[in-house]
C-alpha cells in the first residue's frame, strides 16, 4: 500500500480495544442509517454493504458491483470503490462505539472490477492517537482469497455526536441510531 505519513500511525500510537458492550465476535453489523449510500437498505442504487465482525476488532463485508456503479462501460467507477472502502472502514471504527468521521482517505486501484463482481472487503485499525484513528482496508475480487483489486488507508477523527446534530439531520440520527447519545 502506498500510504502517506498522514495515514501512518505515529510512534507510540495505541491499539483500539474492543469496546465493552460492542458487537460480539461473529455478529452481523446493521446499517447505521437506512438511506446511507454505503450500507442503507432503503437506498435505491447504494452499495448495500452487508458486514460482520469476525473478532470484534475487524470488519468483513461484501459489495456486488451493479449497473448503477459503472464508470467505464462494464467496470466499477473508482469513486464508488473508494466509497466502499470508506464505508467498511467507517463500520470498523464504529465497533469502538465512539463517533468518528473520515478526515482523509487514500486509495490504490490494483485491478479493474467488472460489473457483477462481488468484492470481499476487510478493514482493520492500525493505531489510535488522541482523536485520530488510523485504519486500512482491502477489497478482494470474487472470494475472500481472491486477488486484491483495491486498497485504502484512512485517517478518521473522533467527533462528538453534536457534529451530526449540528451539520446533519439530528432527528433522523435519533430515530435510527441508538448506540450513541445524540445530544450529550
Ligand atoms: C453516525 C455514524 C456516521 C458514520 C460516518 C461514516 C464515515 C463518513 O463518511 S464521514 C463523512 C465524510 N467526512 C466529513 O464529512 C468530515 C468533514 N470534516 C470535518 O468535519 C472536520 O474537518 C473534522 C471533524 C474532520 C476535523 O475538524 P475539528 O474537529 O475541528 O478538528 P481539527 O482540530 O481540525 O483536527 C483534529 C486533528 O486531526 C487532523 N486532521 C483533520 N483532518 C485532517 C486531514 N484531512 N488530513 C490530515 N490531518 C487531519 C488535524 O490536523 C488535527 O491534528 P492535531 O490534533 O495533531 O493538530
Amino acid at each position: 500500500m502506498t500510504r502517506s505519513s498522514v495515514t501512518t500511525p505515529p510512534p507510540g500510537a495505541g491499539r483500539l480495544q474492543a469496546a465493552p458492550g460492542g458487537p460480539a465476535p461473529g455478529s452481523p453489523l446493521g446499517s447505521h442509517y437506512g438511506d446511507c449510500f454505503g450500507c442503507g437498505e432503503r437506498h435505491p442504487t447504494g452499495l448495500h454493504l452487508r458486514a460482520t465482525t469476525p473478532d470484534g476488532l475487524t470488519v468483513v463485508a461484501e459489495f456486488t458491483v451493479g449497473e448503477a456503479h459503472q464508470g467505464a462501460p462494464g467496470l466499477a467507477h473508482g469513486g464508488v470503490l473508494a466509497a466502499a472502502m470508506d464505508e467498511v472502514i467507517g463500520m470498523s471504527v464504529w465497533l469502538f462505539q465512539r463517533p468518528y468521521v473520515t478526515g482523509r482517505l487514500e486509495t490504490d486501484y490494483l485491478a479493474p472490477v467488472p460489473v457483477g463482481t462481488t468484492l470481499h472487503l476487510r478493514a482493520w485499525c492500525t493505531g489510535v492517537s488522541g482523536r485520530k484513528a488510523y485504519l486500512e482496508a482491502e477489497g478482494r475480487a470474487g472470494s475472500p482469497d481472491g486477488p486484491v483489486a483495491v486498497r485504502a488507508a484512512a485517517l478518521f477523527i473522533e467527533v462528538g455526536m453534536e457534529h451530526f446534530a449540528r451539520h446533519g439531520d439530528a432527528k433522523a440520527i435519533a430515530d435510527e441510531h441508538h448506540e450513541y447519545e445524540v445530544n450529550p
